[in-house]
């Protein structure tokens, strides 16, 4: 059996989120007893909270939604490479160019140690020439362990617009922490939710044979 790796942050009420955003809850319908046979619940998440895709219409009033995205950009050969090096925005010099050569799907590791209990401000981001080099190259999907690809205070959005410019999909929020950098099959699918601007995934990458 190929050994899987889980790069999905847990969802909890304590889950950071993006400043101003309501938190993850948790909700409980009904519990076992006094006739009642199962326990049953409900939940509220922000759709960027935790390890997720951006669909393109959180970008882009025209874009599709998350219920409408083409799954096999999620679903595939992919390759980590680890960019802990850089300092505050992922550059070209930052990449090793020639390990992702023929790759659609490219998996960034910037965290020395991933902050699953604090929200930070200043995660490293991704130059927007990096991200229409990676189409140019091909590459149907960027995923960062950060929480976006652009800084905490663009208003520009410079790489989420080289995405969409290379018609390109986007995880955030990985947990890259314990994956040697390498060749993977990644599966990361969005839920079919319409009118959504980003879906909670549960990631894993699988070794591949
Ligand atoms: N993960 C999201 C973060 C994001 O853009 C965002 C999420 C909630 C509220 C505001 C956001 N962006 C800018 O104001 C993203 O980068 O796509
Ligand atoms: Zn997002
Ligand atoms: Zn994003």
């Amino acid at each position: 059996m190929s050994r899987i790796w889980d790069i999905s942050q847990p969802l909890h009420t304590a889950v950071p989120v993006w400043p101003g955003e309501p938190a993850f809850a948790l909700h409980s319908h009904a519990v076992i007893g006094d006739g009642c046979p199962v326990n049953v619940g409900g939940m509220f998440t922000p759709l960027h909270a935790g390890t997720h895709g951006d669909a393109p219409l959180h970008y882009a009033n025209d874009g599709a939604s998350s219920a409408d995205c083409e799954l096999d950009a999620y679903i595939g050969p992919c390759v980590l490479l680890d960019v802990r090096h850089a300092r505050g925005r992922v550059e070209i010099a930052d990449i090793d160019w020639d390990a992702i050569e023929g790759s659609e799907r490219v998996l960034l590791r910037t965290y020395e140690c991933f902050p699953h209990d604090q929200w930070d401000s200043d995660f490293t981001a991704i130059a927007s020439d990096v991200i229409a080099r990676l189409g140019a190259m091909g590459v149907r999907l960027i995923g960062t362990d950060a929480a976006s690809l652009d800084p905490e205070q663009s208003k520009t959005l410079d790489a989420h617009q080289a995405v969409k410019a290379a018609d390109m999909r986007i995880l955030e929020g990985l947990v890259l922490d314990d994956v040697p950098p390498g060749r993977y099959e990644l599966v990361a699918l969005p839920l079919r939710i319409v009118g959504a601007d980003a879906s909670p995934v549960r990631a894993i990458l699988r070794e591949i044979a």
